[in-house]
């Protein structure tokens, strides 16, 4: 959808009418227990992280600041909704510059939903011989239908309910990832 043919009015009502499960604030404080979870694992490991773009590029700006120790940051980009509300194939859009091969990876997304994307890059990084791969995302929406064989990231962040999220890198139909908490769509 190009920016001029979007429906502007449709987009300011979800917006208008939409639930803010956490602010800001609330996400604030959760990034601080999360870096301290991490850390306490990942401290000495000189980890690789990995933002998965475009969803986890809030995410990993507001985390990574929290992390103090050695690490490396890179991205990768995979998608499987490309603007829709329900998820298909796994589409590769770039892999990352730097070596993957003996690296203990940290993959960071927004959401994990059915889990077929972490899912996913975990394979591929296992695939390229990383040593460790460890994911981390910042909600993990409540349902019973996670189809991937990965069932939850390694560190989660916060929990939702099973509606249509958005904010926080989140997007609905391409936009609202900058809105400045985690809100669910009012359907
Ligand atoms: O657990 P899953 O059901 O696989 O869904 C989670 C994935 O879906 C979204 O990405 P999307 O494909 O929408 O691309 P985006 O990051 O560009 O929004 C989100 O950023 C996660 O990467
Ligand atoms: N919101 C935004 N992107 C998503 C979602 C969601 O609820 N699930 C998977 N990708």
């Amino acid at each position: 959808m190009s920016g001029e043919d979007v429906n502007k009015q449709h987009l300011q009502q979800v917006m208008d009418e939409a639930q803010c499960l956490y602010t800001g604030r609330d996400i604030d404080q959760a990034l601080d227990a999360l870096a301290s979870q991490i850390s306490e694992v990942m401290a000495d490991q000189n980890p690789l992280v990995l933002c998965v773009m475009n969803g986890g590029i809030v995410l990993t700006g507001q985390l990574v600041p929290k992390l103090n120790f050695l690490l490396q940051l890179d991205y990768i980009h995979a998608t499987r909704y490309r603007e829709q509300l329900q998820g298909s194939d796994l589409q590769w859009r770039v892999t990352p510059a730097t070596e993957v091969k003996g690296r203990v990876v940290l993959v960071l997304d927004d959401i994990f939903d059915e889990g077929e994307t972490l899912a996913g890059i975990k394979s591929w990084c296992e695939g390229k011989g990383a040593s460790a791969v460890y994911t981390a995302v910042l909600v993990d929406k409540q349902h019973d239908r996670k189809t991937a064989t990965l069932k939850k990231a390694d560190f989660t962040a916060l929990t939702a309910e099973d509606k249509y999220l958005f904010g926080y890198g989140m997007d609905y139909k391409g936009y609202w990832r900058n809105a400045p908490g985690i809100y669910a769509v009012n359907f």
